[in-house]
């Protein structure tokens, strides 16, 4: 592994790290930020899942994260959103390929070779955080919009790994809505049954949560809160099988790390209370 850059921070390090992915058949960048509790022991970790378009950059310098993190003695890992390089394929548009990789297995080619960020993540990136850091393996995940739907899949198909889940913005039902659709069958194919194993709200109607409330944010000047995020669908089902969602709607908020920046602190506290019982 290498790593690529190293910024002190609230006391302690923003690195970020490159090394070899067996899921994704190349090279993977991810942002991990030490506390300065990490020097003393192990910490639990909070991943993190950015949207469309970012890289592992985008959380680390716009979100303002550090600084909670530094406080409640969490870890933060934040990897890129897809394979890149050369040789991975991709797609002329910012919803689909390099950038947008919706932390799903594709099946069809050519995006099977490379686009595996649901194996990365869920296997693979806590497997190389926990042999290479002082972190434990008390986990929790949130994410923004695209990653906001990833951390909201991940947490409720593997609710042995994973203790907390938030989310900002996500893309709950993507089976419904206009990204989902296009990533969906360009990656998995028209066999929409395959979708629902990567859609938050058939998830959460067919396995329930079994650990405390589902933070999540969404601002209600978000231009993408009707056509693509449709937080309802989810409040909806959470109701049906009695889940706790706590869905807050913030007014004036958009969809930009602005809103990020300014609800984080609490989704981190909300994080590391559930981490450490
Ligand atoms: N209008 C945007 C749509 C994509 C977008 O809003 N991406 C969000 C995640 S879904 C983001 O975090 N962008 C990067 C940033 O704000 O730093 C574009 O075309 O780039």
């Amino acid at each position: 592994m290498e790593r690529v850059s190293r910024q002190a921070c609230f006391g302690g390090w923003q690195d970020v790290y490159r090394f070899d992915s067996k899921s994704l058949a190349g090279s993977a960048t991810v942002g991990v930020y030490l506390p300065p509790q990490a020097e003393q022991r192990k910490l639990p970790v909070l991943y993190w899942l950015s949207g469309l378009t970012c890289t592992e950059q985008n959380f680390i310098s716009k979100a303002g994260a550090q600084r909670y993190a530094a406080e409640h003695g969490v870890i933060l890992v934040a990897p890129d959103t897809s394979p890149r390089g050369d040789q991975v394929a991709d797609a002329d548009r910012y919803d689909l390929g390099q950038g947008a990789g919706f932390y799903l297995n594709a099946t069809r080619q050519p995006w099977a070779a490379h686009y595996r960020m649901y194996d990365f993540v869920v296997e693979e990136l806590p497997g190389w955080i926990e042999s290479h850091f002082p972190a434990s393996d008390r986990r929790a995940i949130s994410g923004h919009s695209m990653g906001g739907h990833g951390a909201l899949v991940i947490a409720l198909r593997n609710q042995s790994r994973y203790r907390s889940v938030s989310a900002f913005a996500p893309i709950v039902a993507p089976t419904q809505v206009p990204w989902g659709e296009l990533a969906f069958s360009t990656y998995l194919g028209e066999d929409r049954l395959s979708w629902q194993d990567y859609d938050a709200t058939a998830l959460l109607t067919r396995l329930g949560w079994r650990h405390g409330s589902i933070l999540i944010d969404q601002g209600e000047a978000d231009d993408f809160l009707d056509s693509q995020l449709q937080p309802q669908r989810l409040r909806e089902a959470a109701a049906a099988v009695n889940a706790p969602l706590h869905l807050r709607l913030q007014p004036g908020y958009d969809h930009s790390y602005y809103f990020i920046a300014s609800f984080v602190g609490e989704h981190i506290a909300h994080h590391a209370a559930a981490l450490q019982d």
